[in-house]
C-alpha cells in the first residue's frame, strides 16, 4: 500500500492507495466512526457492485450502514440531490464530529463533500473513490460542487476530506469507458509539469488500462502525489498554481455544457479533448512546438479518448462554446485566463488570450476532418 500525505497546513490528511482497502473499511476508518450508524452516500451501480462487501465489513465490526443510493451520472450533482441528501443527513442526526462516507466516483464525491461542507456549517467526510478519475483527482484536494443550468461546478465549497481510501480492487468492475475517462486526468499531470510522467504514460498506458495492478498502483499513487503537491501550495486556487490542474477544463467544461452534461461526453472525455485543443491552440500561436502538440493528440487518440472536436458533430459554432466559457470560475475582471502549453510538461496560465481568437480557432476545429 502507498500512503501519500496531503500537507494542507490547516487540515492535513492522507491518501491510502492499495488493493483490498474496502474489505477492511471499518479498520481503515478506525477512530473516525464514533457511532453505530455510518452514513454512506453512493450510487446504484457502485452499490450493486460493492455494497454487500461494505455492508458485511461494517456489520462485522459492530456498525450499521445507513445507505443513500443515488442515480448514477452527472445529473446527480444538482440542487435537488443536494437538498434531499442534506435533509437525509439531518434526519440521521449527523453531528459535526461525525464522518459521512462518499463511496463512488467524482459525482458522489463532489456532491457528498458539498453536503458535508454545509451540514451544520461543516462535518467530516471520508472519500472512498471507486473510479480511476476519483482516485487520481476528485477525491483529493477538497473541491466540492454541484452543477447548475448555467454551468459546471458553479455552486460549491472547498472542504477537505479527513481521509481518502483508494482501493485498486474496485476498478475491476469499472466500465472501460469510465476507466478511459479517468485516464485523461492521469496523463494531465504529465502535461502540466512532469514530462517524464508523460513519457511513462506513453509507454505504459495500454497495459495499465488493461489491468496491470503494479502499473495501476504507480499511476494512481504518482497522480495523487502530483495533485497533493499542487494543492498544498495553493489550496484555494488564489496564486495561479492550483489553476494548472484546470488544464483542458475550460474547453472541456464548455463541451460538457454544450452536450447537456449527458452521457454524450463524460467529464474525463471533455478534459482529454480539451487538452488536445489547448495543445493545438498553443501550437497555432507558436507557443508550443507543433511536434509536441501532435504527440499529445496522437497519445489521446491512441488510448481511445476523443481527440477531434469535429468528430463530436456539435451543432454550434465557436462563439457558442465561448459563451459557455464566460461562466468559468477563472474569469477575472472580464478576462479569462487560459491554461496553455509551451511544451509537454510546460503548462502555464496565459492572461492575454483573446476570446474572439479562441472562437475562430474553435470554428476551424469544428470544421476540421478527424485525422
Ligand atoms: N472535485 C474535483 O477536484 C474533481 C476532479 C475531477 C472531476 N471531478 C468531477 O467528477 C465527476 C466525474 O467523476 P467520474 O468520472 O468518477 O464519474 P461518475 O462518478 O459519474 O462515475 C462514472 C460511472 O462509473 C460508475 N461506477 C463508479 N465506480 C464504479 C465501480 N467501481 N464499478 C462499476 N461502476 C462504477 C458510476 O455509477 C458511473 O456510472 C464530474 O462531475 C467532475 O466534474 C471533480
Ligand atoms: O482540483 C482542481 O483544482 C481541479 O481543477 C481538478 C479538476 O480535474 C476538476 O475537474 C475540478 O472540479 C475543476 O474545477 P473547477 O474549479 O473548474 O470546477
Ligand atoms: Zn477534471
Amino acid at each position: 500500500m502507498a500512503v501519500i500525505p496531503v500537507e494542507i497546513a490547516s487540515r492535513p490528511y492522507e491518501v491510502r492507495v492499495g488493493a483490498g482497502l474496502l474489505a477492511d473499511l471499518a479498520q481503515n476508518c478506525s477512530g473516525r466512526l464514533r457511532k453505530r450508524g455510518v452514513p454512506i452516500v453512493t450510487d446504484a451501480n457502485v452499490h450493486a457492485a460493492w455494497g454487500s462487501l461494505v455492508e458485511r465489513n461494517l456489520r462485522e465490526n459492530g456498525h450499521e450502514p445507513q445507505w443513500r443510493i443515488l442515480p448514477p451520472g452527472e445529473q446527480t450533482k444538482s440542487w435537488a440531490e443536494l437538498a434531499a441528501t442534506v435533509d437525509w443527513l439531518l434526519s440521521l442526526e449527523v453531528e459535526r464530529g461525525d464522518h459521512v462516507i462518499a463511496l463512488g466516483g467524482g459525482v458522489i464525491g463532489d456532491l457528498t463533500g458539498f453536503c458535508a461542507a454545509v451540514l451544520k456549517r461543516g462535518c467530516h467526510f471520508i472519500q472512498v473513490p471507486t473510479t480511476l478519475l476519483a482516485q487520481v483527482d476528485s477525491s483529493v484536494g477538497g473541491k466540492t460542487a454541484i452543477n447548475t443550468p448555467a454551468g459546471k461546478n458553479l455552486v460549491g465549497a472547498f472542504h477537505q476530506p479527513s481521509l481518502v481510501l483508494a482501493d485498486l480492487s474496485v476498478l475491476e468492475t469499472l466500465p472501460r469507458r469510465d476507466l478511459l475517462a479517468g485516464y485523461a486526468e492521469v496523463v494531465k499531470y504529465g502535461l502540466i509539469d512532469d514530462p517524464a510522467f508523460f513519457d511513462w504514460c506513453d509507454e505504459n498506458a495500454s497495459r495499465m488500462l488493461s489491468g496491470d495492478r503494479d502499473l495501476r498502483e504507480y499511476a494512481v499513487a504518482h497522480s495523487v502525489a502530483s495533485k497533493a503537491r499542487i494543492v498544498a501550495e495553493d489550496e484555494f486556487e488564489t496564486t495561479g498554481r492550483r489553476a494548472l490542474l484546470n488544464l483542458g477544463h475550460t474547453f472541456g467544461h464548455a463541451l460538457e455544457a454544450e452536450t447537456g452534461f449527458s452521457d454524450r461526453l463524460l467529464h474525463g472525455e471533455g478534459v482529454a479533448l480539451g487538452m488536445v485543443l489547448a495543445a493545438r491552440y498553443s501550437a497555432r500561436r507558436d507557443l508550443m512546438p507543433h511536434g509536441d502538440a501532435e504527440r499529445v493528440e496522437r497519445h489521446v487518440a491512441e488510448v481511445g479518448l476523443p481527440a477531434s472536436l469535429a468528430a463530436l458533430r456539435l451543432r454550434c459554432d465557436g462563439d457558442a462554446l465561448v459563451q459557455h466559457m464566460l461562466h468559468d470560475k477563472k474569469m477575472d475582471a472580464g478576462t479569462l485566463p487560459f491554461l496553455l502549453m509551451k511544451g509537454i510538461g510546460r503548462t502555464y496560465l496565459d492572461r492575454q488570450v483573446s476570446l474572439d481568437d479562441v472562437a475562430r480557432f474553435l470554428d476551424e476545429e469544428l470544421a476540421r476532418e478527424p485525422a
